[in-house]
């Protein structure tokens, strides 16, 4: 093999990242793309991305490493003007990540070409464009960079009168247009890798025989999935489920990137200037909110549970240990905290902690995935058993999903309570005369331990979709 060597500035994208304040607040959804929004957003603070600038690709076991060893470069060598100086503004990429080392789903990052924000009361606006690089050809790792129409162009904010004049046009949101999705157990015919006869019955055989494995001393702890599908008509506006994600989830991140959507209540890792902070969910109860007697009846039994205290301490372990060789000073909440949410009751543990040496959000992602919340202890047995035991591939599901600014800092949440929606434009099935639909699939799976019971992990799944099939719903 010969040995060639290629000078950074021949492989790596330069960008320029311009950021300018908005003088007025900003209807987020209003400027994301209806058909596959890029969206971001807890409470008073999110943004939503216009375009797309830059499109990294990753897969196998490195996929987080390769993903910031390639940010770290593309930041490096980027121009960024950005007087605002707060976590996410001047130049910021999303992704999502799959779940498993062998997962057929595509890991990404993608740096959109409008970026707009806001914080509480301030909002603000990006403009990314890419001023040199390779064009369509690999670029740092494992990367591909997709150069669209704006290759090359300059900046318009940097010389905008004023930055509300490089806002695209505003698309109202019709809710009443949206045709609801109606779901039902994913089966063979919703891709590669599902099984055939009743896939109920295969997830509840699939927990009775881990729970066996578990009593038999095999690992400790095992998190299992089912998937759910639906069919979403073709034009629907994705941007109705979200508005209704941000709206009901409002201690949860809701996002939408590469057309996974959900509202997370779990954050993987968030780190912003030194500060780094973990929220670990583990533990779980349906809500009865039509009762509130047996509401909280249901929340004192889950704060009261041996066994699931037990099954919460191991996804607090999980996160330390990953997290203590990249942090100081960490420390936990007290005791487990009843986390409520509109359709569960969670075991939740905060933790926080002062970044130690200097790591990107994405090698925190790294040193993190998968913890137990969604894989299980041992970690290599657990990821082994749900390889054999699911008959699927999850993709991006308990995945990583978030994003990572240009000083490596970045939030980034465990992917739940979400689904993924087929991109636009995938072939019609054989004999179809309508536009074809856009099939939505959902996973949502839990912990498996000793004294598991199937009918009740079920339920438990039926709670964890709620989030998606009532924003995917009719009403
Ligand atoms: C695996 C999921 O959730 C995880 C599993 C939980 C549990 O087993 O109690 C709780 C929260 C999450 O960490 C899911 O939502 O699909």
């Amino acid at each position: 093999m010969t040995e060639v060597t290629v000078s950074p500035a021949a492989t790596v994208p330069q960008l320029s990242a311009v950021t300018r304040v908005l003088n007025e607040l900003p209807d987020l959804l209003a400027f994301a793309d209806p058909e596959s929004p890029l969206y971001w957003n807890r409470g008073d603070r999110g943004c939503v991305g216009v375009g797309e600038v830059l499109r990294l690709s990753f897969a196998g076991a490195d996929r987080f490493v390769a993903a910031s060893r390639a940010w770290r470069e593309i930041a490096a060598a980027a121009s960024i003007d950005d007087p605002v100086g707060m976590p996410g503004s001047g130049l910021v990429a999303f992704g999502t990540f799959a779940f498993a080392d062998e997962s057929q789903a595509e890991s990404v990052l993608i740096v959109p070409r409008l970026l707009i924000h806001r914080h509480r009361g301030t909002a603000w606006v990006t403009e990314v464009t890419v001023t040199g690089g390779p064009s369509g050809a690999p670029a740092a790792g494992a990367a591909a960079l997709a150069a669209g129409p704006d290759f090359g162009s300059a900046p318009q904010l940097a010389s905008a009168r004023s930055a509300a004049d490089v806002l695209p046009a505003q698309r109202v949101l019709d809710a009443t247009a949206w045709a609801g999705v109606e779901f039902r157990p994913a089966d063979v015919s919703d891709g590669p890798g599902a099984r055939g006869g009743s896939a109920i019955e295969a997830y509840l055989a699939g927990v009775r025989e881990a729970t066996d494995r578990v009593v038999a001393g095999e690992l400790e702890k095992v998190v299992l999935s089912r998937q759910i599908a639906g069919d979403l008509r073709a034009g629907q506006d994705l941007r109705i489920p979200l508005l209704r994600l941000s709206e009901r989830y409002l201690d949860c991140w809701t996002f939408a990137v590469d057309n996974l959507i959900g509202a997370s209540p779990e954050t993987l890792v968030r780190s912003t200037s030194g500060a780094v902070s973990a929220r670990v969910l583990a533990g779980t109860r349906g809500r009865h909110s039509e009762d509130p007697v047996r509401d909280r009846a249901a929340r004192d039994e889950l704060l009261r549970s041996a066994k699931e205290q037990h099954e919460h301490d191991f996804a607090v372990q999980s996160v330390v240990s990953a997290l203590a060789p990249h942090v100081s000073e960490l420390r936990t909440s007290d005791a487990p905290f009843a986390l409520q949410l509109p359709n569960v009751w969670h075991l939740a543990t905060d933790l926080g902690a002062a970044l130690g040496a200097e790591a990107t959000a994405l090698e925190l992602v790294d040193a993190l995935h998968p913890t137990a919340a969604v894989a299980g202890t041992p970690t290599a047995d657990a990821v082994a058993m749900i390889a054999e035991l699911e008959p699927f591939d999850r993709g991006r599901y308990s995945g990583a999903v978030g994003w990572i600014d240009a000083a490596g800092d970045g939030e980034w949440v465990i992917a739940l309570r979400c689904a993924q929606v087929e991109g636009v434009g995938a072939p019609a099935a054989e004999g179809a005369t309508a536009a074809p639909a856009r099939l939505v699939v959902a996973t949502a799976g839990g912990g498996i331990v000793e004294g598991s019971d199937p009918q009740h992990e079920l339920g438990e799944t039926v709670s964890k979709f709620r989030p998606i099939t009532e924003a995917f719903g009719a009403v």
